[in-house]
């Protein structure tokens, strides 16, 4: 049986649950579940908070689990990245009332909240910077109004949270996060847990690729294969046209309308797309 943690609640947890349902495993249809048995995959699922994942994992009690890079590294625990998940994007970031901060040097002395303090810690010190750190849980961005703060560092994505704080980011990200799949430090991957990462990575692909199909002349063919040359090869096949061949290959979805443009411009005819719904590569 493979143990795996799926975050319980907050901005990681729908799309994670979404994601492991549409790779064919069994989900939690009730939010007070803790525990869910999928017997045909053998995977025990665990809905954990976010935060606790990296130390459930690392500590080898579990044997992977969905949660972000930041929580990941400022948990400090010996687990890895196995798989980046293409969710919960976000930069983490300093920030100070708007005007007040220009670089990270101007935090020396300083009091900086944050729900990251090992993170922010073991930044500053890389940097050589002294401040105090002030671990606060959430709402990160009303600390300085209250005045236990002087800085805040934090979870960006639009960057509209800070602004209607009246806050400004200043400095170069401290890191940029995802959603990953992790498992502990130095284990070999199982067979059941590269089956999961396999599963995964075939609704990220379903999701960033999709299937072009188009007809052209023979002699065209290098021409249209530049524009499309799939992952691998593109799939070359007859056609019950003399002279002429039919085309499938893999192309990013935000490409796709530039794709079938330069295809047409080609002399590629019929050209279709379709979505893929999952994908083992
Ligand atoms: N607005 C956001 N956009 C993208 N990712 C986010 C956002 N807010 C938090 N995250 C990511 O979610 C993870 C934090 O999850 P966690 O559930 O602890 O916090 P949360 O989403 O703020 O939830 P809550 O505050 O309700 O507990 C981190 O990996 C973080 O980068
Ligand atoms: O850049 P934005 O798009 O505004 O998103 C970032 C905000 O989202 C998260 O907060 P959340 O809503 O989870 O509240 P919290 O501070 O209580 O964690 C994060 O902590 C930031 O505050
Ligand atoms: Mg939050």
């Amino acid at each position: 049986m493979l143990r795996v943690a799926v975050p319980n609640k907050g901005s990681l947890s729908e799309a994670a649950t979404q994601m492991l349902k549409e790779s064919g495993y069994l989900q939690r249809r009730d939010s007070r579940e803790l525990r869910i048995l999928d017997e045909e995959n053998e995977v025990e699922f665990f809905y954990l908070r976010p935060r606790d994942i990296a130390v459930y994992v690392g500590k080898g009690t579990l044997d992977a689990g969905i949660t972000g890079r930041d929580l990941l590294v400022d948990s400090e625990a010996p687990a890895v990245e196995e798989l980046g998940l293409d969710f919960a994007r976000s930069t983490f970031r300093f920030a100070g009332p708007a005007g007040e901060f220009t670089s990270v040097e101007e935090l020396e002395g300083k009091r900086i909240a944050t729900s990251y303090s090992h993170l922010v810690r073991n930044y500053l010190a890389e940097k050589g910077i002294s401040a105090e750190v002030v671990r606060l849980d959430g709402a990160i961005e009303s600390s300085i109004r209250l005045g236990v703060a002087d800085a805040i560092a934090d979870v960006v994505e639009t960057g509209n949270t800070m602004r209607a704080a009246g806050l400004e980011p200043f400095g170069e990200p401290l890191m940029s996060s995802e959603a990953l799949l992790i498992k502990r430090d130095g284990v070999a991957e199982t067979e059941k847990l590269d089956r999961l990462r396999r599963r995964l990575q075939g609704i990220l692909i379903a999701r960033q690729y999709v299937l072009v199909d188009y007809d052209i002349a023979e002699e065209l063919l290098p021409k249209a294969t530049e524009v499309t040359p799939g992952l691998e090869a593109p799939t070359v096949s007859p056609l019950g046209r003399e002279g002429w061949v039919a085309v499938r290959s893999m192309v990013q979805r935000k490409n796709v309308n530039k794709v079938m443009d330069d295809l047409y411009e080609v002399g590629a005819r019929a050209v279709l797309v379709s979505p893929i719904q999952a994908a083992r590569l």
